[in-house]
């Protein structure tokens, strides 16, 4: 299995201003993957002295804002500065509004009238085992979120799963586990009730040998810069590199 190092641009909730949205760049051995551009994420490039250039594709998971809200800037940029049509990967059923319901007020312009005109738009499938960039081989899940919204969260490499945001679904996660994942990155709201969320209490219900397994993401600004574990789980950190 290829080595898979993570670095979150930001590990906070849509609404958090100290740890900005919570949007990921995948290092692969030659490239790199942004999981959802948010509002936050060119900023946090910016600060880490990255540039857009250094993306090769972007995975999206759903339609907010804090997933992506930084889209238009990217588009923009690696068209009309780096001239370049970066690839964009996102579930088939989500193509139709990123463009239409979202990025096309911005975006669309003489000559630019599509979201082809900026990305090279690769739809996945639910159920499909998608190889997105050399040595990161994805399948999109759909999960619940907001009811009647579509959204989805990510098995990576068939031993990481990356939830974005979900509600708390113990069934799937006890799945996962047995299916021989060994790290879950989690959304957490850390006040209940979860709602839209997993709260952090419907998580510490979880068995220990999946608790430990789990890292916390999508937390709001109330939790304390120095805490960095919930039980035995752990909370991921904003810039913060990590290999699985
Ligand atoms: O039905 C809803 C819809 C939204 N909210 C609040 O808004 C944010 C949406 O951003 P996420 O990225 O999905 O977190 C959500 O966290 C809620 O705070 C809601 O409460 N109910
Ligand atoms: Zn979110
Ligand atoms: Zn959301």
């Amino acid at each position: 299995m290829s080595r898979l190092d993570i670095q979150m641009l930001g590990t906070g909730s849509a609404f958090a201003k100290t740890y900005f949205n919570t949007n990921a760049l995948f290092y692969t051995d030659r490239h790199t993957l942004l999981l959802d551009c948010g509002t936050t994420a060119l900023l946090s490039m910016h600060q880490l002295g990255k540039s857009v250039n250094e993306i090769d594709a972007v995975l999206i998971s759903h339609i907010h804002a804090d997933h992506i809200g930084g889209l238009e800037e990217f588009a923009f940029q690696m068209k009309f500065v780096y001239n370049r049509k970066p690839k964009l990967f996102i579930h088939e059923s989500l193509v139709n509004s990123l463009w239409e319901s979202s990025l096309k007020g911005g975006l669309l312009q003489d000559e630019c009238a599509a979201l082809e005109d900026y990305f090279e738009v690769l739809p996945l499938q639910t159920g499909v085992s998608t190889e997105l960039l050399p040595g990161f081989v994805v399948q999109a899940i759909h999960t619940e979120h907001i009811p009647n919204k579509l959204s989805y969260s990510f098995l990576i490499n068939e031993n990481f799963f990356y939830s974005a945001d979900m509600r708390f679904n113990p069934d799937l996660l006890e799945q996962l586990v047995q299916q021989g994942v060994q790290t879950i990155f989690h959304d957490c709201q850390l006040k209940p009730p979860g709602v839209v969320h997993a709260s952090l209490q419907e998580l510490q219900s979880l068995p220990a040998y999946i608790q430990e397994r789990i890292w916390l993401m999508h937390y709001d600004d109330s939790k304390p810069k120095d805490l960095d574990k919930e039980g035995v789980m752990r909370f991921v950190e904003q810039h913060k590199r990590y290999t699985f």
